[in-house]
């Protein structure tokens, strides 16, 4: 339990050539069955998508974010959270030496521009194209991840009302040399409550997923790959069919690192509730119908739920847990 060192990766898939706008054919179907695959047993796995060029994730990981985070602190926190918990600045936080900054809708222009002249009052072209462009390209690679699971779960009916559902935020983080240099551990593991997140890690790895059975699993990543996770609020939709892996990361060297989490979750008011398509005798229901904010709130502003050791299961569970 609990061991390090594996040699274990997460699946990985290969979706260079596939496109949001032509979901069917041979290649679809394969790289439909292997994404299944790879959540159902791991709650994650490694796409391999080519839309994001090299030129926008050097421009990112080694010029806007350095530029970024080595901004007066005053000026980061003016990315502030508005409406739910973690919605903006995260930083500051005892023991870790872990800055993080969120925008908001980040493939709508107008949003980027906002959030970077909050940043550089005198303007970052070069930072907001980028961001841009990439906040667009993953977005199109989140909607195919959600086309693929709805297809297989034999639910694709729902595709238009679901991805209205959603909301897209991205997270730009810096992890400096941890701490806790006996543990390495430069964010604890934890469960996303959100619907997808998909990981950005360029050259500097450091995240890690845990197996069901304990194993800690580093990830790898290609120049050109992303990390896609279940969130908590994918786990219940699925009636538990798919289920968020619990994930942190490590810094092992000297230097810093950073990273580009995109995720999609629903809208405060969205309420999650499984569709009655995954529920019969063999699979009873697992998960009432929640309202997202309600969720955010109770598992980020009550004690109880901070302390859970399953909010999920302890706000919304019905019936019987299967492991
Ligand atoms: O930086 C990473 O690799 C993962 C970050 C993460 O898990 C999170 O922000 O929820
Ligand atoms: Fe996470």
């Amino acid at each position: 339990m609990g061991s390090d060192g594996s040699q274990l990766q997460i699946p990985r898939v290969d979706f260079r050539g596939l496109s949001p706008s032509s979901p069917a054919g041979e290649r679809w179907g394969a790289a439909c069955e292997q994404v299944m695959a790879a959540l159902e047993s791991f709650g994650c796995f490694e796409a391999v998508y080519d839309a994001v060029s090299p030129e926008i994730k050097d421009e990112l990981f080694f010029r806007s974010m350095p530029e970024l985070f080595a901004l007066p602190t005053a000026t980061k926190m003016a990315n502030l959270s508005t409406g739910l918990p973690y919605s903006g600045y995260i930083g500051q936080i005892p023991g870790l030496a872990y800055e993080s900054l969120r925008v908001g809708e980040a493939y709508i222009r107008e949003n980027v521009e906002e959030f970077t002249s909050l940043m550089w009052p005198e303007g970052n072209p070069s930072f907001s194209n980028a961001i841009w462009t990439y906040a667009k390209h993953v977005r199109e690679l989140e909607q195919m991840v959600e086309r693929m699971i709805l297809q297989s779960m034999g639910v694709e009916k729902y595709y238009d009302s679901h991805i209205e559902s959603l909301e897209y935020g991205l997270r730009l983080s810096e992890y400096g040399v941890p701490f806790d240099q006996e543990s390495k551990v430069a964010l604890n593991s934890h469960l996303d409550s959100n619907t997808i997140t998909i990981v950005c890690q360029y050259q500097i790895d450091g995240l890690e997923v845990q197996t069901r059975d304990g194993e800690w699993i580093h990830v790898v990543s290609q120049p050109n790959s992303f990390n896609v996770m279940v969130g908590e609020s994918l786990g219940a939709w699925s009636n538990g069919r798919l289920q968020a892996p619990h994930h942190r990361v490590r810094v092992t060297g000297n230097e810093t690192r950073y990273s580009i989490i995109f995720g999609s979750r629903p809208g405060d008011d969205a309420v999650v509730e499984v569709p009655k398509e995954q529920v019969d005798e063999e699979h009873p229901l697992r998960f009432r119908p929640y309202k997202y904010g309600d969720y955010m709130q109770y598992r980020f502003a009550t004690e109880e739920g901070k302390n859970a050791k399953e909010p999920l299961q302890a706000f919304a569970g019905v019936g019987e847990k299967v492991a």
